[in-house]
């Protein structure tokens, strides 16, 4: 048996999950994708990616969750592809990737593993890239990367890369559930009805999170996407209807869905939500707004 060991360094980086707080679509581009102006928060729910330096010049990446290509499908890759190649990296990695976060579930799943894989990818290979420059490669894999690499708070316009950054979300509790549809944010994108976009409200929750005010962020709380997610999957639009009737805050679909989230600021009160919807519902989470690293 050969003991050489190839392992000379182990990192870890914590992938939060994000939902939006608002989504307004402003319009189709000419390069396909739909300019946005929407406000995302991290909260306590992550995936975690383990990097182990390889002198061997190949990217592997190893996961236990059988809906999670390990090749160049994967986004980690893509952003391990990314940097080998931009910066003449001659060693290798390999990642593996503990998933929490449910997949195609418009919670930035994939896009936060690729964001952790370069702020990872650039302590491992030590290429010394800024925070801004790491956002920068990440919109080449993904609108949403961006996002992830900063985490927060933050407001993202354009096709979703331009970041600009927000007070913290109030401390409160959120309840995920997801329902058992895998949804494609191509498809849903592809069907938004311009004539029922209705108002904008990423004005409102810019203001209202710098003012810290719950109760307005609560109403300000609305997603373009949903009227479309919910005439393809009406159990989605029922969803939200019960988990409205169950005394939470706000109720709203995170990004293309079909995860809903019901937002409360007291502990009690969650807990008393999440225990409601276990019942029927099986993947249903109760965490913290934020994330700790
Ligand atoms: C809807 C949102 C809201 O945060 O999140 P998810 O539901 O995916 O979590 C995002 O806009 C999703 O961002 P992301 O998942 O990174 O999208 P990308 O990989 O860049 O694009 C996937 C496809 O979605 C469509 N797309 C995406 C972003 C955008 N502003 N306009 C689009 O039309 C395009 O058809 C594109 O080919
Ligand atoms: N590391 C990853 N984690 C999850 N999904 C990934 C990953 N890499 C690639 N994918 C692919 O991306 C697709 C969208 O997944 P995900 O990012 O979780 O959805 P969403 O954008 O709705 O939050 C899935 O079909 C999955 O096969």
């Amino acid at each position: 048996m050969n003991f050489r060991t190839e392992v000379l360094l182990l990192l870890y980086e914590k992938a939060p999950a994000k939902i939006n707080l608002t989504l307004d679509v402003l319009g189709k581009r000419e390069d396909g994708y739909h300019e946005v102006d929407m406000v995302m928060t991290t909260i306590d729910l992550a995936d975690r990616l383990t990097f182990e330096l390889l002198q061997e010049d190949v990217i592997q990446i190893q996961t236990y969750d059988r809906f999670i290509p390990n090749d160049q499908r994967n986004l980690a890759y893509q952003a391990a592809q990314l940097l080998k190649e931009t910066y003449h990296v001659e060693q290798g990695v390999r990642m593996t990737i503990q998933k929490r976060i449910p997949v195609a579930a418009g919670l930035a799943g994939g896009s936060t593993d690729a964001a952790a894989a370069l702020r990872g990818l650039n302590r491992l290979w030590q290429l010394n890239l800024s925070v801004d420059e790491l956002a920068q490669h990440g919109a080449q894999i993904g609108s949403d990367v961006p996002f992830c690499v900063y985490g927060g708070t933050a407001r993202a316009t354009g096709r979703g890369e331009q970041i600009e950054h927000l007070a913290a979300m109030p401390h409160s509790w959120i309840v995920l559930v997801k329902p058992a549809i895998s949804v494609s944010t191509a498809a849903i994108y592809g069907k938004v009805d311009y004539s029922i976009l209705g108002q904008h409200s990423t004005e409102q929750m810019v203001e209202a999170l710098n003012q810290g005010d719950y109760s307005t962020i609560c109403q300000a709380m609305q997603n373009a996407l949903e009227p479309v997610t919910f005439r393809q999957y009406p159990e989605v639009a029922r969803l939200k209807e019960k988990m409205q009737k169950m005394g939470a805050d706000a109720v709203l679909m995170s990004g293309s869905g079909p995860t809903v989230f019901a937002i409360a600021k007291n502990e009690e009160r969650a807990k008393r939500i999440y225990n409601g919807l276990r019942g029927f519902c099986t993947e249903v989470y109760c965490v913290r707004m934020g994330s700790e690293r």
